[in-house]
């Protein structure tokens, strides 16, 4: 798959020369209306003979039009995690528009010239709900009145599972109630981060239970506070794990947030390493305890209950 990084405006060299169905959206999480979507432009590139594009932005549109603060957006898949993914699809060419004001304000008709035709795009397919240009004023009823014959419109119909919409919306309201499962079913694989493992309080290993404070990568979205069951790769190598999101409320007070984990059957010094941490399931809320000896009996029992959880995940 080619990346091509586009900044606004560009150079018609820039474009390579050939055909494409070119794919419409963010894509945030590749989830699984996305992959249907992708799935369509696809087959519909190989009944053409021709490759396929896809669309994309270097971050949400909200930074633009709502003037969000850039850092405050948090994504469920970083731009390197939407490449891979995306190549997994069978997507050719990916696109990665810089989401700037001056490509905000191109007029409809410009977007579509520029930016569709401009592609060199046989077909334009986008899901049902897809707009495009300045304050949403053009969707997928009206992209045929700007498409003027040059291209194709396909448009995908709504993926839904038990009447609720598989969006990004959803999937993160579902990882804000901790509830992995749901979450990970919509996304059609299992939710991870990316972070480096820094220095804690050292206090875990007192407690029986050493953990590997992870500090994510700034713009990934994080579940709900709680204790899941995780899978952490370190240096090319997957283990079982179960880690803590939250504060220490037994310790401290108005301490910043934390991802903690605990790799089952591990001891190695891993300060500095970069790990991928997969949530796969909550085990519970945070709980503030009277004493030491209460936080350790509940951490054996979500030793047990992760052990079992990943046994259950085998069979
Ligand atoms: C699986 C898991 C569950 C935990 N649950 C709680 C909890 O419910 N309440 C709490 O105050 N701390 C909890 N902790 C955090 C411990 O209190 C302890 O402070 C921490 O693991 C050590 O942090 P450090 O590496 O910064 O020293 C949990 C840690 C892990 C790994
Ligand atoms: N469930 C779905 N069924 C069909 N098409 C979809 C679905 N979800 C997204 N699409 C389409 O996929 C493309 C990318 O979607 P977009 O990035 O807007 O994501 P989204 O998941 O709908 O996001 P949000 O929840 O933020 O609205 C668009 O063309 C959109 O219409």
């Amino acid at each position: 798959m080619k990346v091509i990084k586009i900044h606004h405006p560009y150079y018609a060299d820039d474009i390579p020369n050939n055909d494409v169905v070119l794919a419409l959206g963010f894509f945030d999480g590749v989830h699984r209306g996305h992959q249907e979507v992708i799935k369509i432009a696809k087959k519909e590139a190989d009944r053409r003979g021709i490759k396929l594009a896809l669309m994309t932005f270097n971050h949400h549109p909200s930074v633009v039009f709502q003037k969000v603060d850039m850092m405050s957006i948090k994504y469920l898949t970083t731009v390197r995690e939407k490449e891979e993914l995306m190549a997994s699809l069978g997507v050719d060419i990916l696109y990665v528009i810089e989401f700037t004001s001056a490509f905000a304000n191109l007029s409809p008709q410009e977007f579509v010239d520029e930016y569709i035709v401009g592609l060199h795009a046989k077909a334009a397919v986008a899901g049902f709900d897809y707009t495009y240009g300045k304050a949403d004023i053009a969707n997928m009823q009206t992209l045929p009145n700007f498409a003027k014959g040059r291209f194709d419109v396909i448009e995908v119909k709504e993926k839904t599972e038990d009447h609720l919409k598989i969006s990004s919306t959803n999937i993160r309201e579902m990882m804000a109630n901790g509830d992995m499962e749901a979450a990970n079913h919509f996304l059609g694989y299992i939710y991870q981060i990316h972070g480096t493992v820094v220095h804690g309080d050292k206090r875990g290993r007192l407690l029986g239970y050493p953990t590997a404070n992870v500090k994510p990568t700034i713009q990934s979205l994080i579940p709900n506070v709680g204790v899941y069951a995780v899978k952490i790769k370190v240096a090319d190598h997957w283990y079982d794990g179960m880690a803590q999101i939250g504060y220490n409320i037994t310790f401290e007070k108005n301490r910043p947030m934390t991802i903690e984990v605990n790799i089952l059957d591990f001891d190695q010094d891993i300060y500095g390493e970069k790990v991928d941490v997969k949530w796969y399931h909550f085990l519970r809320s945070e709980m503030k305890f009277d004493s030491m000896d209460g936080l350790i009996n509940q951490l054996r029992q979500d030793e047990q209950d992760t052990r079992e959880f990943f046994k259950g995940l085998e069979k």
